[in-house]
């Protein structure tokens, strides 16, 4: 019996579809049914075939003792008051005994009946043992991590290296030496041997899902660290469990029968299968076939039917195998999206550095941030003294090389850091700073103030929620007071707003195209109104059809809703069609903020230079690109930090960080070459001009 289907294994989530409320207990039938209707035939006729005999079975256990009229352990009948007649030994099946007798003088249905309870009852406790153990060791282990997690694993390993019956034979052993024998011991030596099964894909689903994006995107949404752990960690991981556990049922049987076939199970004369066919193993030469056939045929039936329960209920709850047999999502036409006229020139205009004026108080507005984080190497600060606003509706482009501290930005405006990460400086959000805010408020903030959107959506939903209860938890978790039916009507328009038929608001992410999911997060991140979205590469894994209408929603966005939209991006194409102003970082610092006009025509900054000069576009005839490498951010170079690969570099450019100046109207520098800088510039020394794709750096 294998449980290596049960790590994708999916919820069993019985929410109503549109326009189908039902009440009561007719609506939770109706929901708990769902699932199953849904499930392939096969699998149907797998859980209800496997299931018919169980039920069977149990009602042989429960309700056949007081129908038959002989006892398991009853070798003798009264034949008249206070007078006994013993049962004759090995009688074959007949009309008095319908599977014969033993040679202990015991009537084979009646051992076959009472074997059935015990089996049952040694079953349902050895399978609780282990799931309690199991699961609140692989929890702790997976998520607290550290010394524990090693403990618990190498404890867990040795247990699982040995063999099942020998591991239960010595449990058995250690507990006569405390318990005297019956269903109790017998229960924890046979629970014993699936104690580091549930603890191994508990602790290893543990630890995958608490790193998954989607519990970062929770996060990200203000869940608390509560549903994080529950509804996230808990709940994924728990979908693990009924599969293993009926499996493991059905193994139990057979691990209490061997242990009974070698007489170290429940102790004679009770009723056990494997004890009764260690008994009649003699009988079988002797022609004497009905002493051995019924417990083995009992056991076979059983096992079975547990194991037909368990790989059709793996297929029923894992969503992932139920669509494998069907004909595929139904194919949607192409959503229509009206691209409003998008007003590129707002908070394009002068300002301080970092900032556009604008009437309005800023969205965001981030003063001296510096984001870090403990390395091998030592502290390393990805994100260093950085300053600059956003606007109500105003859109701003972050560009630069890899590594050089954009996601990191991004990131710690939501204060959502790796371990280890730290966050220094102030992002005011609507007035308040993120950086001194508590948790609680904290997650109050995001979702509700800022909202995120990743690169790669299907790593950021949930793969066992439909996106109806992404947006349920997500609305209820910050306006409680919201009804499920309301949130859901909202998850409705939310969608439609994305172009994605509301009708689909019940599929799950994996039943919708990469277009379509980023669209969805779009809307989970809006739900609330933000002030304002960062978005991480949110078309990178798109392609450029979907790329446009993503960029149009964002326009949408911004021009109808006033939303703040800070683009995190190595595309600077993406950046001139979308953005107002664009911040160009290099090694921690902006080296250069202003408007994208005056910027991606007029750059001054030798690396926003190169920047653009290594940019192909349909006038491109010659590819340049900047010489080197990003700094080590552990031990960065002193003064400007571009000053290793500058083609301008100067003595002094070494000594002290520069400056960000005024170069341009609205356009600031970090660059020695101009006025303003911090140094005066040398004589002689002209900044560099013209269109660097055509003179290169
Ligand atoms: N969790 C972390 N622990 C240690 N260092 C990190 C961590 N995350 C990022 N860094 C380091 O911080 C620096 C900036 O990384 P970051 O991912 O913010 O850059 P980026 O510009 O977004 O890069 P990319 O465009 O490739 O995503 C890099 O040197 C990176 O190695």
């Amino acid at each position: 019996m294998s449980t290596e289907n049960v790590d994708a294994v999916g919820p069993v989530r019985n929410d109503p579809t549109p326009g189908e409320q039902k009440t009561g207990v007719r609506a939770r039938l109706s929901h708990a049914w769902r699932p199953f209707r849904r499930a392939s035939r096969v699998s149907r006729v797998l859980i209800f075939s496997g299931l018919g005999i169980v039920v069977l079975f149990l009602l042989m256990a429960f309700v056949g003792p007081l129908l038959y009229e002989y006892g398991g352990t009853q070798y003798r009948v009264e034949v008249a008051p206070g007078e006994f007649e013993p049962i004759k030994a090995l009688q074959p099946p007949s009309g008095e005994h319908p599977l014969g007798t033993t040679r202990d003088q015991f009537d084979v249905l009646a051992r076959i009946i009472d074997g059935a309870s015990l089996a049952f009852a040694v079953m349902a406790l050895a399978v609780s043992i282990a799931m309690i153990a199991g699961v609140t060791l692989g929890l702790l282990s997976g998520y607290r991590g550290g010394p524990i997690d090693r403990a618990l694993v190498t404890m867990m390993d040795a247990v699982y290296a040995f063999p099942a019956l020998v591991l239960a034979i010595i449990t058995a052993f250690a507990l006569s030496a405390i318990m005297s024998p019956g269903v109790v011991p017998a229960a924890a030596a046979v629970g014993v041997v699936y104690i580091p099964q549930y603890f191994r894909v508990v602790r290893n689903h543990t630890l995958s899902v608490k790193q998954e994006p989607f519990v970062e995107a929770a996060r990200s949404m203000g869940a608390k660290e509560r549903t994080v752990l529950g509804r996230y960690v808990f709940f994924n991981v728990v979908q693990t469990v009924p599969v293993i556990l009926t499996l493991n049922a059905a193994d139990s049987i057979l691990v209490l029968a061997s242990l009974g076939f070698l007489g170290y199970g429940v102790p004679p004369p009770t009723a056990e299968w494997g004890y009764d066919i260690s008994r009649a193993i003699t009988d079988v030469p002797a022609g004497i076939w009905w002493t051995a056939l019924w417990p083995g045929l009992a056991i076979v039936i059983l096992v079975t039917a547990l194991t037909l329960v368990g790989e059709g209920l793996n297929d029923v709850i894992n969503p992932l195998l139920r669509s494998r047999g069907k004909t595929g999502p139904k194919i949607e036409p192409a959503p229509r999206e009206d691209t409003p006229a998008e007003d590129h020139t707002a908070g394009a205009a002068t300002g301080a550095a970092g900032s556009a004026p604008q009437a309005a108080r800023p969205s965001v507005a981030v003063r001296g941030l510096r984001v870090g984080y403990r390395t091998p190497d030592g502290p390393l600060w990805a994100v260093d003294d950085v300053s600059f606003d956003i606007h109500p509706g105003e859109s701003l482009g972050l560009v630069g090389e890899s590594g050089c501290g954009k996601s990191s930005l991004g990131r710690a405006l939501m204060r959502l850091m790796p371990p280890g990460g730290v966050v220094r400086g102030r992002v005011e959000v609507a007035g308040e700073d993120m950086v001194g805010l508590s948790e609680s408020r904290l997650r109050r903030k995001r979702g509700e103030d800022l909202g995120l959107v990743f690169q790669e959506p299907m790593t950021r939903l949930n793969p066992l929620l439909k996106i109806s209860d992404h947006f349920i938890e997500m609305i209820r978790t910050h306006q409680p007071d919201v009804s499920k039916a309301e949130a859901l009507e909202r998850a409705r328009v939310a969608l439609s707003q994305m172009g994605i038929p509301p009708t689909r608001v019940e599929s799950y992410p994996h039943e919708f195209s990469g277009g379509m999911r980023q669209r969805a997060m779009i809307a989970l991140s809006i739900a609330l109104e933000p002030k304002v979205i960062v978005a991480d590469e949110p078309t990178t894994s798109l392609d450029v059809i979907v790329e446009s209408q993503i960029l149009d929603l964002f326009g949408r966005l911004r021009s109808e809703q006033q939303i703040g939209l800070l683009l995190v991006t190595h595309n600077l194409g993406l950046v001139a069609e979308t953005c107002d102003r664009v911040a160009v970082m290099y090694a921690g610092k902006i080296v250069e903020i202003g408007p994208v006009e005056e910027i991606f025509n007029d750059p001054k900054h030798p690396y926003t230079r190169g920047l653009l000069a290594s940019t192909i576009s349909l006038e491109t005839t010659e590819l340049h690109s900047i010489e080197g490498y990003p700094p080590n951010l552990t031990d960065p170079p002193p003064g400007c930090r571009f000053a290793p690969r500058c083609p301008y570099v100067m003595d002094h450019c070494t000594d002290a960080v520069p400056r960000l100046t005024e170069t341009n109207p609205g356009q600031h520098t970090a660059c020695y070459l101009y006025p303003g800088a911090g140094a005066p510039v040398p004589e002689g020394v002209r900044a560099p001009e013209g269109n660097p794709q055509e003179t290169g750096v």
